[in-house]
């Protein structure tokens, strides 16, 4: 389902809204919540939205569905902007389980990061993707090289790492099994640009080249794309 806003302020507002009430209910329902966000450019506006919403934010726990393999002080870490963009204000009390560890490689920080996010509990209440301009989502990147893996749906809920030419650095990710049954799953793009790109993917075509095929044809959960120019 499209929900279209005529700019992105609105559209931060809807969005916030929406994910306000998707975690209230889960709170309401069963004393916790849990949201996955995504990094990138796209997200701030939303981000400091959300942070202004009341809830019970002590019973939220928030984590990425992709980061990079860098510390938090990196100006690339998506935990670095949602620290400054999402766990402010109300949502200062929101627990936050980080995907990068200071491991000596990617590979032993994504078993450190599959073994924390364990405790989160499934499905995620809330998850919100991005897309890039290449179809990429999370760090599901065209010629990554655990793409295929990244996607089969046979691959179990988890992070695991990914390399590709478009990702600058390696990427911690979460796999298409952990994300694709969200309560609710929100694809969350801006601008003519990113339109085009969406309307290439929803056309026929190899998931590989545009890995944000995979969500759009066998999510289970209805994906909801928030989109403003
Ligand atoms: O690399 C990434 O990019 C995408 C989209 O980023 P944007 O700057 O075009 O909004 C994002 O969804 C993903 O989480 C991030 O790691």
């Amino acid at each position: 389902m499209l929900h279209t806003f005529e700019n992105g302020t609105a559209l931060a507002e809807g969005l916030a809204d929406a994910v306000r009430a998707r975690l209230a209910a889960a709170i309401n329902a069963r004393g916790a919540a849990s949201i996955a966000v995504s990094g990138g450019s796209t997200p701030k506006a939303f981000f400091q939205a959300l942070s202004q919403r009341e809830l019970d934010w002590a019973k939220v726990t928030v984590t990425l569905v992709d980061e990079r393999f860098v510390p938090q002080e990196n100006e690339r870490s998506n935990h670095g902007l949602v620290a400054q963009n999402l766990l402010q204000n109300e949502a200062a009390k929101a627990h936050f389980v980080p995907l990068y560890h200071a491991a000596a490689t990617a590979e032993e920080a994504a078993t450190l990061a599959s073994q924390s996010v364990a405790a989160i509990g499934t499905p995620f209440d809330v998850v919100v993707l991005g897309m890039g301009t290449d179809g990429h989502t999370a760090s599901f990147f065209p010629g990554g090289t655990r793409l295929k893996e990244a996607i089969d749906p046979a691959t179990p809920r988890g992070v695991i790492t990914m390399e590709a030419e478009g990702a600058g650095e390696i990427r911690l990710t979460f796999t298409f099994s952990s994300l694709q049954d969200a309560g609710l799953l929100v694809l969350h793009i801006e601008g003519d640009g990113k339109k085009e790109v969406l309307a290439r993917a929803e056309a026929p075509g190899d998931e590989a080249e545009m890995p944000i095929r995979a969500m759009l044809r066998r999510a289970t959960s209805p994906l909801q794309i928030y989109w403003a120019p």
